[in-house]
């Protein structure tokens, strides 16, 4: 069944809507209206407002019969009664009346056989840039035959006076209906709860109706068709390290593994931070930044020269644009199996190597813990990196059990034969505020010998407490740095640390330990939670 162009079946009564503008048009609007300006070289940079990175507690999922058994509730997914949420969106309709406003209808999953088509209905005209450079983008034939599956309703405007009465915490929300298939979206204009709403819808829906692993990370593929996968939580490294102009960009943070031995995008671009960009360091993202582009929450001069240094309105300062604004994209963006898996966790403590390779057990137990700092800006109140446990390097976009997605991948991993590995992109010689961030050009040098196959014949050593095994030698590293005790002046305080850390860990995987196996749970840190030394100390 095909949709119609008719916003009042949604209660969106006498507006004006401007139908799938093209981003030179609505760039024009933006900057007339007065809500945004076009930098130096052309791109349209605009202001989130109160909101500057997602909101994670006030992310609800309408609980109801297709969702009651299957979500994980708890303080991730938080539910909202279908009452509340008929209010909230009668609410927020009545909102969006009599305004003029955006809709885009494009679509997510570049594989065709998962293609979803996708509404979004935007209060602000720069909001309906970012779903156009976000979203895939329908051919006229496909947008004559779209058939709305999803609905994003966007009203940053309308701020709920009353939350208690509804159910939410606060007057921002975002909420996901699986049964009416609707993302709602009030109180913030952070474009990233667009994206994120639907990664979350679609988490629930591959992997229970489809037979596809949703997963939180960025893929590449090089010219021998090797492809390979970034997990990682926010500021980890997805978007820095899959632009890699020796190999072709699938996507740079929502991808899903099929049950026919392939990957897919679910998107049909790239959001990524801004902060200290360089063109010397990443160059493929400095040069996406041009018309078309949409900054967010950077601060430039008159001559509208962009200072990518400056934080002062936000650490998480941030840029989307197609995909096609990268020189070497995969065309379209999906590829087969990957050969190798690449962890990404930024560890404040400076204790986790660089780089290490993981047995199969440690595989699982590292993807069910999630560890990371979270880094400054991407989530309200963080502003200095907080070390935290994230399941699946996404828990805040995973409806279901973290073990459902673990078991999928653990699956599909010893199928598919693939090498994984945990790269430390945080820090080294110390904690954060003491040693110092391990070099982009390390890391990048780490993965480009991974995938040249420059470590399979290197000798490896175990971490006394991590049970990691770190490699020797790499080309193009400093040998010292691979062993992280190496790097801090005081070895003890090295051990104490580390200690410290695994006991972390193992305090986190209490919670899981009933559903792990036995392999899983010996491949977590050596020492027990009674921070006894195992026999390889
Ligand atoms: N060793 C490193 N590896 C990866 N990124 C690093 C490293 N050191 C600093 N960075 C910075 O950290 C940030 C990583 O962010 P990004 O790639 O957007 O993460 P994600 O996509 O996982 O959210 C970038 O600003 C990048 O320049
Ligand atoms: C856009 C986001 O993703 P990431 O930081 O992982 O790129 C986000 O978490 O808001
Ligand atoms: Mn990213």
């Amino acid at each position: 069944m095909k949709t119609n162009r008719n916003l009042e079946v949604y209660g969106i009564k006498n507006v004006t809507a401007n139908w799938n503008l093209s981003p030179e048009i609505l760039q024009k609007i933006t900057v007339e209206k007065g809500m945004g300006r076009e930098t130096k070289n052309g791109t349209l940079a605009i202001n989130t407002g109160k909101f500057t990175g997602r909101s994670p507690q006030d992310r609800f999922i309408v609980k109801d019969a297709y969702t009651t058994d299957k979500v994980w509730w708890g303080k991730t997914n938080k539910p909202v009664s279908q009452e509340n949420f008929d209010k909230l969106k009668n609410k927020v309709t009545g909102y969006l009346s009599n305004k003029e406003l955006y809709v885009r209808d494009g679509f997510v999953c570049a594989d065709p056989a998962f293609k979803t088509d996708i509404r979004t209905v935007t209060e602000y005209p720069w909001s309906s840039s970012f779903v156009f450079n976000m979203f895939l983008r329908p051919s006229d034939e496909e947008l004559a035959n779209f058939d709305e599956e999803w609905l994003v309703l966007c009203a940053p405007g309308y701020v709920c006076e009353d939350p208690k009465a509804y159910g939410i915490r606060q007057g921002n929300f975002s909420i996901i209906n699986f049964t009416d298939k609707i993302a709602l979206i009030g109180g913030s204009a952070y474009t990233g709860e667009i994206k994120k709403g639907i990664f979350s819808a679609l988490n629930l829906i591959l992997p229970i109706e489809k037979d596809v692993l949703p997963m939180h990370c960025s893929a590449n593929v090089g010219e021998d068709g090797d492809t390979a996968i970034f997990f990682g939580l926010s500021g980890t490294g997805k978007t820095t390290l899959s632009a890699d102009p020796s190999r072709k960009l699938i996507g740079d943070d929502e991808h899903g593994w099929t049950a026919n031995n392939t990957i897919f995008n679910f998107e049909g671009g790239c959001y990524a931070k801004a902060i200290d960009l360089t063109e010397e360091k990443e160059p493929d993202i400095f040069r996406a930044i041009k018309p078309g582009a949409l900054l967010e929450n950077v601060v430039f001069d008159k001559e509208g020269n962009v200072d990518y240094m400056d934080g002062s309105i936000t650490q998480n300062t941030r840029v989307s644009y197609p995909i096609y604004h990268i020189d070497n994209i995969a065309k379209p963006s999906y590829a087969n199996n990957p050969t190798n898996i690449f962890f990404l966790t930024a560890d404040a403590f400076g204790v986790l190597p660089p780089v290490s390779k993981l047995t199969p057990g440690q595989a699982a137990y590292h993807f069910i813990s999630g560890y990371t700092a979270k880094v400054a800006g991407t989530e309200a109140g963080i502003t200095e990196p907080v070390p935290s446990f994230s399941a699946c390097f996404g828990e805040p976009f995973m409806p279901l059990h973290p073990t459902k997605y673990a078991e999928m991948l653990s699956k599909k991993m010893t199928e598919a034969g693939v090498n994984v590995w945990l790269i430390n992109t945080g820090w080294s010689g110390g904690p954060y505020g003491t040693g110092s961030r391990i070099k982009l050009k390390y890391t990048r040098a780490m993965i480009t010998e991974i995938l040249n196959g420059s470590l399979d014949t290197i000798e490896f050593e175990q971490h006394p407490i991590f049970g990691l095994f770190m490699p020797k030698y790499c080309p193009n590293v400093p040998t010292e740095m691979l062993n992280p005790m190496n790097t801090w002046l005081n070895k003890g305080a090295y051990i104490s640390k580390a200690i410290h850390l695994a006991h972390f860990f193992h305090l986190n995987f209490e919670k899981f330990a009933n559903e792990a196996s036995e392999h899983i749970i010996e491949g977590g840190p050596l020492i027990d939670e009674h921070h006894h030394l195992g026999e390889h100390f």
